[in-house]
């Protein structure tokens, strides 16, 4: 009989996980699984079962990598939240399985890996789609995302000005309080974006909130929020004059409204551009849509589970 399941919480979590761990490992993960070998990754798109009464989803995010020997899954329910809301917007555990068995090898806190990992797999955007020379930084949106954002971004470039966004002034305010370094507020989302080399849209907006009128020619914006079909954060314009890059292909085409209701290509995964497939067009404004895979929160997870044995001695 397999021993009962680990639980590793928040705390352990944040103490076991680092962006400059986890990015090697995500880097490799996206350009295992954009050569959809089943061997490597197996990732079906996520599952999302509406939570009609309370204005959310329930998605379900399994993974297998059969050569890596892990298994697991994610649960993240997400919610359209109205302002002011105190509640969160997202919420997620992740489980990692023995694949021989199946049974339980460890439950733990999704929301640093979610977090950490999303930041990261921008970051890699970033790194590989933004402009030589990039020095602005602008965020549009003040909450958990944005917080990691920064956090990562600050720490892998090297950016003379970073702006913020908000669309409440308390929002603004908290974020501001609640980072370290240096951070421009700004009253509208045109005033942080103009002339920006590097945006990030991290909102739980369902309408754009980024209009391709305002980005400057060459600039490269990371889209993570709007991952419902029928939700957008970035405009027609935008999404059509932009090179657009996705971390899943099949992904963007059945979750993105972004994607799907601008009618716009997606030119490759960030998984081609690492694996050399595709180019990476630096040259040209470019859009990584972000959905999240199960995949980033396969090794993310195996990270801390390898981390938390090394640390009680066990194995
Ligand atoms: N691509 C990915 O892998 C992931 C995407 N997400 C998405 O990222 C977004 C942000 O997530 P969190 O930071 O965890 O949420 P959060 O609730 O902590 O922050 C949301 C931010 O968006 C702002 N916002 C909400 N509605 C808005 C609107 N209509 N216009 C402008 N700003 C608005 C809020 O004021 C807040 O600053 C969400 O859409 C979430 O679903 C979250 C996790 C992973
Ligand atoms: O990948 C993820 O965890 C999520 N994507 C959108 C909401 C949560």
């Amino acid at each position: 009989m397999a021993a009962p399941p680990v639980v590793i919480w928040e705390r352990e979590v944040q103490q076991l996980l680092s962006p400059a761990d986890l990015i090697p490992r995500l880097e490799d993960a996206l350009g295992k699984f954009s050569r959809r070998d089943a061997a490597e990754v197996l990732q079906p798109v996520r599952t999302a079962v509406p939570l009609q009464k309370h204005g959310g989803f329930m998605g379900l995010m399994p993974t297998y990598m059969e050569k890596d020997g892990v298994l697991s899954t994610k649960f993240v329910c997400f919610y359209k939240r109205e302002e002011g809301s105190t509640l969160p917007a997202v919420q997620a555990t992740v489980v990692l399985l023995d694949p021989e068995y199946g049974n339980v090898k460890a439950v733990m806190d999704g929301e640093v890996i979610t977090a950490m990992r999303t930041a990261a797999v921008s970051a890699i955007s970033a790194k590989l789609l933004m402009p030589p020379q990039a020095e602005v930084l602008a965020i549009l949106g003040t909450g958990k995302q944005a917080l990691s954002h920064y956090r990562v971004f600050t720490e892998m470039f090297l950016f003379k000005e970073v702006r913020v966004w908000s669309r409440t002034k308390q929002g603004a305010a908290r974020f501001i309080r609640s980072i370290d370094g240096p951070v421009q507020g700004c009253s509208s989302a045109e005033e942080a974006v103009r002339g920006a080399d590097v945006i990030v849209t991290v909102t739980g907006s369902t309408q754009p909130v980024l209009f391709g009128q305002w980005v400057k020619a060459g600039a490269h914006v990371a889209a993570v929020g709007a991952c419902r079909p029928d939700w957008r954060e970035l405009d027609d314009v935008l999404m059509k004059e932009a090179v657009v890059y996705a971390d899943s292909r099949e992904g963007a085409m059945l979750e993105s409204g972004d994607v799907i209701l601008s009618g716009a290509e997606v030119f490759a995964e960030l998984g081609d551009v690492i694996n050399g497939t595709k180019a990476a067009h630096r040259e040209k404004t470019t859009v990584f849509k972000s959905l999240g895979m199960g995949v980033e929160d396969a090794v993310s997870a195996q990270l801390v589970f390898d981390r938390w044995k090394a640390k009680a001695g066990k194995f």
